[in-house]
């Protein structure tokens, strides 16, 4: 009996005990939860006297909703060391101009030659290379981003300790393509790409490198490898290059490739956005822009154009009162511009894109156009006396999807489909879908919120067609070529194109938008 009672007092006092213990950890975890510090309070928001940017705290606060990744990238240190091997032709003009940017907007140190663009290449690099004036105290820079030929103890000589180590690599075939292309190999070999398919391998083996430096497995070469690597080389090299970069962008998948670079440097989005604004012909004619004015209006035209195939890159920037464009252009040897300036007064600027594309051929195709205090930009530009349309799609990461939202301003009647990322209420949506394979791109609706309350939505104008020529007139009757859900494929023109088409406006003078 005493044993009992002592069993059953020992196994209650044990509950208790337990009880107690629990209840503590659970306490000890509530209030954890409640005082741990919150991303935003670990955010670290690096400013520059001269950008007035404000970093990383800008990142989450600029876009409304970040992505976890994104939160836990504002917990980390930020990155301003790095090395970006600039493989050719593999769009590492465009990653460059953005680490320029960057590293220009928080007053970071280059490494840049005395001339040219170039430090080493063919010869590998050597830290001697770098001009003794241009190098900082301490002999070490904060971005090396130029050309160069990989010689992995050597730039690491003149590079921070953290630095991070980026590359960019694209499709080979079509590498080899832009560069035969660019360079007009043909005048030196004798003949064009169309006649590879008649050499024999060992004939196109033994072609010399175009300057000694341009040539087959081109990435290989400015990775600071033989062009005639045997395959466990080749596989030995591939690990070695797994371990030196800390990030790989990839040509075809750049938008995902900058996300990943946005967190790897706890970049802004406006310091990731980039427009191709240039044409290429025959002759690779640079830069092809237009620029339009009447009283009140600024169209702002950057088109890119390949021949034969024609793709579309639209970007828009809207926000109100305060704007400031730049475009960042590259042509081959001369930098026309570093500057991408997005600036708004109340972090309510949005961005659109369409993006279409195929395997080898982008295109690039901006807009912008302001009124008083209004600014719409646009990838299908569409305009009457006092409309203003503007399509914009944005695609992002794993599933390729891209996005088309319409938003509706002012009475000056401004409508623009667009990516809009902010305000409060109103949003409504389009998305046009877009697969990877076949490019198939649709269009499809949704509203957020689902009440219509947006006088003048895509919904309503879908379902009233008060609007002629609005985006879905346009897809169900397909009256209009280049509508956005139209197949991609190689006949496929954006709407400005086909709007530049409809206004009369000669193809060889694009970006005369009328
Ligand atoms: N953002 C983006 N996404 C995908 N592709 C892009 C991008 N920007 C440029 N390009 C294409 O990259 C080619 C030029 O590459 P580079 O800038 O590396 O050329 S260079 O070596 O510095 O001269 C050139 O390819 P080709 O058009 O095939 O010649 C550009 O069209």
């Amino acid at each position: 009996m005493y044993v009992s009672v002592c069993v059953s007092e020992c196994s209650v006092y044990t509950r208790h005990l337990k009880t107690c213990v629990w209840g503590g950890v659970a306490v000890t975890l509530v209030t954890l939860l409640l005082y741990a510090p919150t991303p935003a309070t670990l955010s670290y928001t690096p400013t520059h006297p001269l950008s007035g940017d404000s970093g990383a705290g800008e990142m989450a606060e600029g876009e409304g909703g970040e992505t976890p990744l994104a939160l836990l990238a504002l917990t980390c240190t930020p990155t301003t060391h790095l090395l970006f091997l600039k493989t050719h032709k593999c769009a590492s003009t465009t990653v460059q101009n953005i680490l320029f940017r960057f590293g220009y907007s928080r007053n970071l140190t280059f490494a840049l030659p005395d001339a040219g663009n170039y430090l080493g290449n063919p010869s590998f690099f050597q830290a001697k290379m770098l001009p003794r004036r241009l190098v900082p105290i301490g002999g070490k820079v904060d971005i090396f981003a130029v050309h160069s030929r990989l010689n992995f103890l050597e730039h690491a000589r003149v590079l921070h300790g953290d630095a991070k180590w980026l590359t960019v690599v694209r499709e080979p075939a079509a590498l080899y393509e832009s560069l035969y292309n660019f360079y007009n190999m043909h005048n030196t070999y004798g003949f064009g790409l169309d006649k590879f398919g008649k050499k024999s391998m060992r004939e196109l083996a033994s072609l010399p490198r175009f300057g000694s430096k341009l040539g087959r497995n081109q990435m290989l070469f400015d990775l600071g490898y033989s062009e005639n690597l045997t395959v466990s080389d080749l596989r030995r090299a591939m690990d070695d290059l797994d371990h030196t970069f800390n990030q790989v962008l990839i040509a075809e998948k750049m938008d995902e490739s900058l996300i990943l670079l946005r967190h790897l440097l706890f970049l802004h989005f406006k310091h990731t956005a980039w427009l191709c604004a240039y044409k290429k012909t025959h002759k690779h004619t640079a830069c092809l822009s237009a620029y339009k004015k009447t009283h009140k209006h600024t169209a702002w035209l950057c088109a890119y154009k390949k021949t034969h195939k024609h793709t579309a890159w639209l970007c828009l920037q809207d926000h109100a009162q305060t704007h400031c464009l730049s475009l960042c252009l590259q042509d081959h040897a001369q930098t026309h511009c570093l500057a991408l300036c997005l600036q708004d007064n109340a972090q309510t600027h949005a961005w659109l894109c369409a993006y279409k594309t195929t395997h080898k051929h982008t295109a690039c195709l901006c807009a912008y156009k302001t009124t008083h205090k209004h600014t719409a930009c646009l990838c299908a530009y569409k305009t009457t006396h006092k409309h203003t349309a503007c399509l914009s799609a944005y695609k992002t990461t794993h599933k390729h999807t891209a996005w088309l939202s319409a938003y509706k301003t002012t009475h000056k009647h401004t409508a623009c489909l667009s990516a809009y990322t902010t305000t409060h209420k109103h949003t409504a949506w389009l998305s046009a879908y877009k697969t990877t394979h076949k490019h198939t791109a649709c269009l499809s609706v949704l509203t957020r919120p689902r009440t219509n309350t947006l006088p003048g939505s895509l919904l309503t104008r879908q379902r009233t067609n008060t609007l002629p020529g609005s985006l879905l007139t346009r897809q169900r009757t397909n009256t209009l070529p280049g509508s956005l859900c139209l197949q991609d494929n190689a006949q496929t023109h954006c709407l400005s194109l086909l709007t530049r088409q409809r206004t009369n406006t000669n193809m060889q003078e694009p970006g005369l938008l009328t």
